[in-house]
């Protein structure tokens, strides 16, 4: 957590906790090989986490049912067996990749659909704040 994920002083923002919660959860369908959205996010806030401390993220696919897909994350303070500051549970629901080119601005799709590296193309669009 950086300075510029404050909310309260010396505390992340919930908001941009929100966000790595829902980044880490939207990685696991590049894992799927399908493209999602986030339907819902559900996010509990147990601890304070400090500007300055690292916050350690994993998530896992809970069930799969037609085009959605449920999941969880935990976010733990410090490292993989550091006590949980926050965690969510989500359903992400499957979507053509129209859903981009129709609502969202086509040229930036197509250039990444056409990128031959496939790592560069299954994170172009990753959020880092
Ligand atoms: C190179 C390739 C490029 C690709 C770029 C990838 C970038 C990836 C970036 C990722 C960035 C990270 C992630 C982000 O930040 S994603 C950005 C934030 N999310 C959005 O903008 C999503 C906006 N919402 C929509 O577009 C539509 O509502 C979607 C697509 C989600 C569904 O509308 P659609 O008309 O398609 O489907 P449907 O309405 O028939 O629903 C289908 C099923 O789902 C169930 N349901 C739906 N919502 C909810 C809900 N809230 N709670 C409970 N259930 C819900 C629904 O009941 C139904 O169930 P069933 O009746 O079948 O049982």
């Amino acid at each position: 957590m950086r300075p510029a994920h404050q909310g309260a002083p010396g505390l992340a923002h919930g908001g941009v906790l929100a966000t790595a919660l829902d980044e880490t959860l939207g990685s696991l369908n590049w894992l799927l090989r399908t493209i999602a959205v986030t339907g819902r996010l559900e996010t509990d806030f147990r601890r304070p986490v400090p500007v300055g401390s690292v916050l350690h993220l994993e998530a896992e696919v809970t069930a799969v049912a037609g085009r959605k897909i449920y999941s969880t994350a935990t976010g733990r303070l410090g490292g993989p067996e550091g006590p949980v500051a926050v965690r969510a549970d989500a359903l992400f629901v499957e979507v053509k990749v129209d859903h981009f080119i129709d609502n969202g601005r086509p040229e930036e799709i197509r250039v990444a659909m056409n990128d031959p590296d496939q790592i560069r193309r299954a994170r172009a669009f990753e959020v880092n704040p």
